[in-house]
């Protein structure tokens, strides 16, 4: 397991798979400064709890932190540098913040497709694979779905590795 100089990396899986953590552990054994940016946002008392969990977790590992729901392209723009790790956990929060506030889905998917050749840090890119049950009953959660399904075809496209982790357990797919 080693981060790829030829490209992102995306990894996905399910709920409470095991992918963030595979994700940081490709992250601290790279070498490289560690960024997190995370795209979740404290909506109830759960994710409250998890956040300051996860913030915890990372605590004394030498992880700098982003907090961005939204322009997650500049904020990569920002913080990109040659001697850096980005984790980015997760591009379905993304999406979800995405949706609710309106945005143009194509165009965020395309700015951030047009800034992966050019990135100089090592971009793992985490995220949720919610395509594999029945359809979904409402419009919206089948919306989710589908752009979801979009963005990983374009991250994975540019990607130099891609893995799916179920159980803890990571299947490399790509690279
Ligand atoms: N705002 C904010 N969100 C964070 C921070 N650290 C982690 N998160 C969010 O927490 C989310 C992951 O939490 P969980 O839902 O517990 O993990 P999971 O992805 O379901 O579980 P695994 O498959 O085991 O990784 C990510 O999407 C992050 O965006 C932080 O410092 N700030």
């Amino acid at each position: 397991m080693t981060v790829s100089k030829l490209g992102p990396i995306l990894v996905l899986g399910g709920a409470r798979s095991g992918k963030s953590r595979f994700a940081e552990r490709l992250a601290e054994t790279s070498g490289l400064k560690m960024h997190y940016v995370a795209t979740g946002r404290a909506f109830d008392d759960e994710m409250r709890d998890r956040i300051v969990h996860h913030k915890a977790a990372r605590q004394g590992k030498g992880w700098t932190t982003h907090e961005e729901p939204l322009d997650l392209v500049g904020v990569l723009a920002r913080i990109d540098a040659r001697d850096r790790v980005i984790l980015v956990d997760c591009l379905t929060l993304w999406v979800t913040n995405l949706m609710m506030e309106g945005r143009d889905m194509a165009a965020a998917f395309a700015a951030l497709a047009d800034f992966l050749p050019g990135a100089q840090a090592r971009l793992v890119f985490v995220s949720n694979e919610v395509g594999l049950g029945i359809v979904p009953e409402n419009r919206m959660a089948r919306a989710f779905r589908d752009h979801a399904g979009r963005l990983h075809q374009i991250v994975a496209e540019k990607s130099a590795e891609v893995y799916l982790v179920a159980a803890g357990l990571p299947l490399k797919m790509k690279g």
